[in-house]
């Protein structure tokens, strides 16, 4: 990580949980503007909570969350939305019974201009071709890697300043998994800054520039991508392989 690069997101001694229970126990972390960040560790070392910490769908208990400078701790999660920092959760989402179309302009929700809105879902069906096709169908029709695709594209309609990823090829077919993975590269390069929560730790540390490295709710190690995807004490021992 370069020292001049601008911090887009960083994330001091932040801790997060669901009642009793602690799931984030002091989390320092930085996605700089226009990198691509990864996020890892094993089932349930606490990824899915940063991520939902970070978009204001869990509550930080301590610590700080600061985007572009502002503290946004408190910040409710669709004012969140509204400023850029966009969450694609978990699991695809695609509403059954709306269009793919209308599934793209639920995720523009925050942007009131139609020119905007119309130029924005042009950039989708741009990068996505299928959904183009296959607007006036109902989402939920489409295969898995194209819901993803849905899902992602979604996200875009808000013109995000910064996109949490929560595991895009889950569940998704070996050859679906690299194609997703393409499309991540993809808005990487396009400039879009990016912090990728990802199952497969080999494949997301060869497209990330950056990655921190989660075990019970704490950063157990981080570094460049190519550092840590070298050292295969690493991948033993925390992301589970
Ligand atoms: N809704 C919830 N209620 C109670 N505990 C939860 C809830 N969600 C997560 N946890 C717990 O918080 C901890 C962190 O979970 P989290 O889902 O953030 O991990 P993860 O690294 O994303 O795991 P996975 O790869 O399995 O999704 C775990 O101990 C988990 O059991």
């Amino acid at each position: 990580m370069s020292t001049e690069a601008e911090t887009i997101l960083q994330l001091e001694n932040v801790t997060a949980g669901y009642g009793r229970i602690i799931a984030l126990n002091g989390i320092d972390l930085k996605v700089e503007q226009g990198a691509m960040a990864t996020l890892l560790g094993a089932n349930g070392a606490g990824k899915t909570t940063t991520l939902k910490t970070i978009s204001g769908l869990v509550r930080a208990t301590g610590g700080k969350v600061l985007f572009e400078g502002e503290d946004i701790t408190q910040t409710p999660a669709h004012e969140i939305a509204r400023r850029g920092l966009v969450h694609v959760p978990e699991g695809r989402h695609v509403l059954r019974g709306l269009s793919v179309r209308e599934n793209l302009e639920l995720g523009a929700f925050t942007v009131k201009d139609p020119a905007t809105r119309r130029k924005r879902m042009d950039e989708v069906f741009g990068l996505f071709p299928v959904l183009a096709k296959r607007q006036h169908g109902d989402g939920s029709l489409l295969s898995g890697g194209e819901q993803q695709m849905l899902a992602i594209g979604r996200a875009l309609m808000h013109g995000p300043r910064l996109l949490l990823l929560d595991e895009p090829s889950m569940g998704l077919a070996p050859k679906l998994v690299i194609e997703t993975m393409q499309i991540v590269k993809r808005l990487s390069e396009a400039g879009t800054t990016i912090l990728l929560v990802e199952q497969n730790a080999r494949l997301a540390l060869k497209l990330a520039d950056y990655g921190y490295v989660l075990e019970g709710g704490h950063i157990r190690m981080q570094g460049d991508a190519a550092t840590l995807r070298a050292d295969n004490s690493i991948v033993q021992a925390y992301l589970g392989e």
